[in-house]
């Protein structure tokens, strides 16, 4: 049995529940939202912490961990026994200035019927006074035998009665929020609202003279912060609001109160300007870190002072308990989704088998797990279209070639392309032209050719590194560490030429970070004249040192590299432990780890003149005892 750790979500009832279903149908899905969110116990506690002292959230993270889930988790947590009904009176003595009106969830209603039925009244105690001052007047003309005059009478006494008829002098009050006593708290998302919908309207009357105009107390509308009194206020992506909505939101998140009028300042709604409205809400801001910041420093530090900020986690520690968590996920999205079929236990162990390679690093599972349930939902797709029972593992292999992600469609398209124009080879030996690998978007891997040239420098002094694009920096920087390294072991100046790198059709969205040792090696091979072979692809930060270091998603990269024809591809020996490729790659590609630039160029270097260079390196390596192009030592 599996061993019970006390700090654990699960109980060892539940453990054992988890591990001996036979499909996700079998697992019991927790009613509460906040009991649902999976691997973010720290977002969770503090999460409940704020729900009891009502303290705003600042949740930062990585898109699809959980951040609104977390937000109306905390909706569910908020005692909804003080919700609130809130109407809009007119004023009589300032119509611009409608009053306001609050009371227990649930009496609104009560109210505004009432006020129908007294108004209903009026109206038809009026109708009655008219209809028995025109039938007496019908009677004497017909007494009198005078029939058109009477008739004549009545209509003018009719016509004249509409005219003076007084308005109404019961108005009945516009219920401005409903809610029921027994509804949890709101959660409102204000995500991308713009002020009108966020802090209340009041609408343009183009009847405002001459007695058909709306009363200015049936065109107030509620904003979002009104109709999230009491609950919780959602807000992605708050970096992006304008500073001035983020500078009213901080004033009714202060005052907990807030006037409502028209947003537009040429509206007549404009001239309106209600009562305070309660406005007593907890928010949540989200984003990513960037959205710092576009945030109010003022709102930022409120939530600081009197609330909590949370940094979301994007994977979790792969262990037997998180991948019984992942089986819960499952068994939640299949739930949620309320049409696909359940999914198989094997199943289910593929989908964790694909947690951990998009976790792109060891021991480890995504907690990005907005994708993942795409994944679930693409093959539960399938499974149902072919009337299957549950979802097998052919189901999930199956919609994992099926949904793929944009980037991993762009990187597709890239590799035909660049095959078609022959951007890159996969055979054959070239002098400075290196098949690096890169990464756009998540995890998607791409070659991202390096050409080098070096000429004798043009200017006396010293030679230029020119290299242009987006990565241009990279490469400068790629190129002035190596200098060392080539003086070293080969006795050539760098400066002394002058140095040109192209990275070959680079894409806008390329992280370029670990793309020096690729460059070093190009530039090694052009200033040596070695040829580079082609059926090798690299990736690795160059240390100036000569160490290569660890980098990013190596999985997608080796699966790219597998893809486009490459048979050999070098990694940091570091970050073998991150490589979770799939199956049908293992046989095409030999992955090999390396620690330093030597091992780099012995692997991709070829033809002739390398062994003299090699001889060389060994030389000057042995002449340096701590030599930079020795491997690191171990302690
Ligand atoms: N930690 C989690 N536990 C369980 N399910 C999750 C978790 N994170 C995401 N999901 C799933 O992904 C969906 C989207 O998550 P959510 O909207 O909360 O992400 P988010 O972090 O708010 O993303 P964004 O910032 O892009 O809106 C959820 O409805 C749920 O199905």
């Amino acid at each position: 049995m599996a061993n019970y750790n006390p700090d654990s979500e699960v109980s060892p009832d539940e453990t054992l529940k988890l591990r001996s279903y036979k499909t996700s149908g079998d697992i019991e899905v927790p009613d509460r939202i906040i009991d649902q969110i999976i691997g973010q116990k720290e977002a969770v506690e503090t999460v409940k912490k704020a729900a009891k002292q009502r303290r705003n959230v600042l949740l930062i993270g990585e898109p699809g961990v959980g951040k609104s889930m977390l937000a109306k988790g905390m909706a569910e947590l908020l005692p909804p026994e003080e919700l609130q009904d809130i109407l809009v009176y007119p004023n009589m003595e300032d119509n611009h200035n409608p009053l306001i009106g609050v009371m227990p969830a649930g009496e609104g209603k009560n109210v505004v019927t009432n006020y129908k039925v007294k108004a209903k009244g009026q109206e038809e105690r009026k109708n009655m006074f008219m209809i028995a001052i025109i039938s007496l007047i019908l009677v004497i003309g017909f007494v009198m035998q005078q029939f058109l005059a009477a008739i004549i009478a009545a209509g003018i006494v009719f016509l004249a009665l509409q005219q003076m008829k007084p308005r109404s002098t019961v108005m009945v009050p516009k219920l401005l929020i409903n809610n029921n006593k027994n509804n949890m708290a709101p959660f409102i998302d204000a995500t991308g609202a713009h002020a009108g919908a966020l802090l209340g309207d009041v609408r343009h009357d183009p009847y405002q003279s001459g007695g058909l105009g709306t009363p200015a107390h049936e065109r107030v509308e509620a904003g979002m912060i009104h109709k999230a009194n009491k609950g919780v206020l959602y807000v992605d992506e708050i970096g992006s609001m304008h500073m001035k909505t983020q500078q009213e939101l901080l004033t009714a998140m202060q005052e907990k109160k807030y006037q409502i009028t028209g947003q537009s300042e040429t509206s007549s709604g404009a001239m309106v300007r209600s009562q305070e409205v309660p406005c007593d809400f907890v928010l949540v801001a989200s984003g990513n870190l960037h959205v710092l910041e576009g945030m109010h420093p003022a709102l930022r530090s409120r939530i600081r002072g009197y609330g909590y900020e949370v940094f979301m986690k994007d994977s979790m520690k792969d262990t037997e308990e998180n991948r019984d968590k992942l089986v819960q996920f499952v068994a939640q999205e299949v739930k949620k989704d309320g049409r696909i079929p359940h999914f198989s236990k094997e199943a289910v162990a593929e989908i964790i088998h694909e947690a951990q390679r998009r976790a792109g690093k060891k021991d480890s599972l995504t907690l990005k797990l907005r994708d993942l349930g795409g994944l679930v939902r693409a093959a539960g797709d399938i499974a149902k279209g072919e009337k299957a029972d549950y979802v097998t593992v052919d189901h999930v292999l199956s919609a994992k070639k099926l949904a793929r992600t944009l980037e991993q469609q762009i990187a597709d398209r890239y590799i035909v392309q660049k095959k078609r124009y022959r951007v890159f080879k996969s055979e054959g030996g070239e002098v400075g032209k290196v098949n690096g690998l890169a990464i756009i978007g998540d995890r998607s891997g791409i070659i991202m050719p390096i050409a080098a040239e070096a000429a004798p420098a043009q200017s006396k002094d010293e030679g230029k590194i020119i290299a242009t694009g987006k990565l241009g920096e990279i490469a400068k920087e790629a190129v002035q560490n190596v200098s060392a390294l080539v003086k070293k072991h080969t006795g050539t100046d760098i400066s002394n030429y002058d140095i040109h790198i192209q990275f070959l059709q680079s894409y806008e969205g390329v992280e370029g970070d670990s793309a020096s040792v690729s460059v070093a090696t190009a530039v090694v091979s052009a200033l040596e004249n070695i040829p580079v072979d082609q059926s090798v692809a690299l990736t690795g930060s160059l240390s100036i040192r000569g160490d290569v270091l660890p980098v990013g998603g190596v999985t997608g990269k080796i699966e790219a590299a597998a893809e486009a024809g490459i048979r050999k591809v070098l990694i940091p020996k570091s970050n073998m432990e991150d490589v979770l490729i799939e199956e049908r790659y293992r046989e095409k590609i030999e992955i090999v780890p390396v620690e330093t630039l030597s091992e780099v160029l012995e692997h991709t270097l070829s033809g002739k003149g390398k062994k003299s260079l090699m001889d060389k390196m060994q030389k000057i390596t042995d002449m340096v005892p701590h030599g930079i192009l020795q491997k690191p030592a171990t302690h």
